[in-house]
């Protein structure tokens, strides 16, 4: 029978109750992506429920974040427990989600959120993962861009195949981005296909880079990712107080000399007052392909002593893994290449929570209060 033949009644008061008592006892629960189930009620993600004459129950959750990986480990998490205690046969569980701000916060037009990916040293994969990131919000149906202002070393025309690509401008003022599966991007590799990026130092280097920003002529964005230089000198002091950030996030591997410069990044971060989303560690551990020996090259659990230390949270830890290197040098992101590889995974799970992450963090700056409630839109 179509739906829409269907008829749809309300939840009695027992049913309600039930539902609520079970999101609500595991508001605790993380769902893996930072999220508890209180904030998803607080922020009425849950639009509407109904249970039709054959017991069906309906959940139509509306997310103003890229929720869908997220989305579904709720669902498998849940599902068990709304059948059993509501002793219904089936749920239908409807995802949609529109990006939303609460004000505009960054100052670049058409783009809402804008989240910086930095590094206290280079070489720990921060290209990788910010490209990687972007291409999995982007296929949780976000609308991604990427600005390269890696001016030492801008790797992502590469790891997109756009090495060769042209910046152009259709009104002689703005920079078109380049556009590549589905991402948007503009990078100073664009712009300077040598080395002369190189030698920009300081002030320079930070007008530039701000200039590249703003005068692209980007489309409507969801997120744009900030591919930040490494380390955290002037330049990244001045892109930190000049651009409105979302958020930010530090990549570091496990090493200790890495974890040094991780403190130094969580302290610039808090200095120029950018929310710090987290850490992420890279090349946590290594799986041999012959054997299957998970060994661990750079050390262990650097990063989380570190996330502890400063009561951030740590994101994701990702593998030392040939594929992710391969893929990047053949210009095709795992995350895109492979939907079904474990890295794939991490990035999906990583990407869910970023968005979760940077949307609430945006409510809470903004000091948004909505009373914890369901709206039960069929009444
Ligand atoms: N987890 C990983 N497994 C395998 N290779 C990786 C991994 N992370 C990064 N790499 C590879 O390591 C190299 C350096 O990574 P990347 O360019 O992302 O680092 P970076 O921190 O951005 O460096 P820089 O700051 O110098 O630009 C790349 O060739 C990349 O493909």
């Amino acid at each position: 029978m179509p739906a829409s033949s269907k008829r749809f009644n309300s939840l009695n008061d027992h049913q309600l109750e039930v539902l609520t008592s079970v999101f609500k006892e595991y508001s605790s629960f993380t769902l893996e992506t930072s999220l508890t189930t209180d904030f998803l009620i607080s922020e009425n993600c849950l639009l509407n429920c109904s249970i039709d004459e054959s017991l069906e129950l309906f959940l139509n959750f509306h997310f103003p974040f890229a929720w869908q990986a997220g989305f579904l480990k709720m669902k498998e998490q849940l599902e068990p427990l709304l059948l059993h205690k509501l002793s219904i046969p089936s749920i239908k569980w409807i995802y949609n989600s529109q990006v939303l701000i609460h004000k505009p916060l960054t100052h670049v037009k058409g783009v809402k959120h804008i989240i910086a990916i930095s590094s206290g040293k280079g070489g720990v994969g921060k290209s990788s993962t910010a490209v990687n990131l972007a291409a999995a919000l982007s296929v949780q149906g976000a609308k991604v861009g990427i600005l390269d202002a890696d001016i030492y070393g801008p790797s992502i025309p590469t790891m997109l195949s756009m090495a060769d690509a042209d910046l152009t401008s259709l009104d002689g003022k703005l920079m078109e981005p380049v556009k590549s599966f589905g991402l948007v991007t503009n990078s100073i590799g664009y712009l300077s296909k040598g080395n002369d990026a190189m030698i920009w130092r300081g002030p320079m280097a930070s007008k530039a880079l701000i200039q590249l920003l703003q005068e692209t002529n980007w489309p409507d964005l969801d997120y744009l990712i900030l591919d930040m230089p490494p380390g955290t000198g002037d330049i990244q002091i001045t892109l930190g107080q000049q651009i409105e950030l979302s958020g930010a996030i530090i990549i570091t591997t496990p090493q200790d000399i890495a974890l040094l410069d991780v403190k130094k990044g969580v302290m610039m971060f808090n200095e120029v007052k950018v929310p710090l989303l987290g850490i992420i560690e890279n090349m946590s551990w290594h799986t041999c392909e012959s054997c299957g020996h998970e060994s661990h090259p750079f050390g262990i659990d650097g990063a989380k002593k570190i996330a502890e230390e400063f009561k951030l949270p740590l994101l994701a830890n990702i593998p030392l893994d040939i594929v992710l290197r391969e893929d990047l040098d053949a210009g095709c992101p795992t995350t895109i290449a492979r939907p079904n590889h474990r890295i794939t995974e991490i990035f999906t799970n990583l990407a869910a929570r970023v968005a979760a992450m940077t949307y609430s963090n945006c409510a809470k700056k903004q000091k948004k209060e909505i009373p914890l409630q369901f709206i039960d839109a069929s009444k």
